[in-house]
């Protein structure tokens, strides 16, 4: 089983895209929220949840749920998101519905139509609560698919252009994949040994004097105390460095050495 956000999502989207690479059959189980996935994964199943977006950066539930649970992170997939406006007629809509990233994603677009703004937990939940005219969803074009009483009214309603967002299949056990991919990247958490000037220099320089190069640096509340942060870490290629980044931290957490299927 490959569990993802529901029928229609541009996590199920990413799913299906894992899917084409992954050698074995897996079925697809649809979960309500980013949460029940990482709670639905045992030893023998997989999971797909965003991670980032280009315009909206990180989805910080994930980021917080990668710590908190003991998946690995298994690849990395990234897909163009194009959003519609969903519903029955633009002119009548009063209230909007998304994903808090989809709305984010199109900040400038609902606030030049004068929208109340409604986050609820997926694309697809904001889909299934439009009632009547007066609600408009934000999702993407195949939902009128599954949804054919609702029409796309409005398409490309992203602010900015090339928007991406990058997906990462998770799981508890190696998987294999079809073929052989060129680029792998590192991802770790940490928390720097000392709160003084260049803590994070030093975990840096360690990177830079191997000629390793970051893809991602990011933090995070520690949640214990304001001002105290863990920081999350992607790299390109190997392992090597992991020791000397020790020697800086309290506590390190590999999230997994995983190929970049499609960039
Ligand atoms: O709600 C969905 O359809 C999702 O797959 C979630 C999600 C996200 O959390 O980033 C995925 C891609 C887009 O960036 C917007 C929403």
């Amino acid at each position: 089983m490959i569990y993802t956000l529901p029928k229609g999502s541009y996590s199920e989207k990413a799913a299906k895209e894992f899917l084409k690479f992954l050698d074995g059959e897996y079925e697809i189980g649809y979960c309500n929220n980013i949460y029940e996935i990482f709670e639905k994964i045992d030893r023998s199943s997989l999971g797909v949840v965003p991670i980032e977006n280009s315009i909206e950066g990180s989805v910080s539930l994930t980021l917080d749920l990668l710590l908190e649970f003991d998946v690995k992170i298994l690849a990395e997939i990234s897909l163009d998101i194009h959003h519609c406006l969903i519903g029955y007629d633009k002119e009548k809509i009063k209230i909007i519905l998304s994903h808090p990233q989809a709305l984010a994603q199109c900040r400038k677009y609902i606030k030049k139509h004068g929208w109340e703004v409604k986050a609820v937990e997926s694309t697809i939940k904001a889909v299934e609560l439009i009632e009547d005219e007066r609600y408009g969803a934000i999702a993407d074009r195949d939902v009128v698919k599954y949804y054919k009483h609702l029409k796309i009214l409005d398409e490309n309603i992203e602010d900015y252009k090339n928007n991406k967002t990058r997906f990462i299949l998770i799981g508890y056990k190696k998987v294999k994949f079809k073929k052989e991919f060129k680029k792998y990247k590192t991802s770790i958490i940490f928390e720097l040994k000392e709160d003084k000037p260049g803590a994070l220099y030093h975990v840096l320089k360690e990177f830079a004097e191997r000629g390793i190069n970051l893809t991602r640096i990011e933090s995070r509340p520690s949640k214990r105390r304001l001002g105290t942060y863990i920081f999350y870490i992607d790299y390109e290629n190997g392992l090597e460095v992991l020791n000397s980044v020790k020697k800086h931290t309290t506590f390190i957490k590999v999230l997994g050495r995983y190929p970049v299927l499609v960039e």
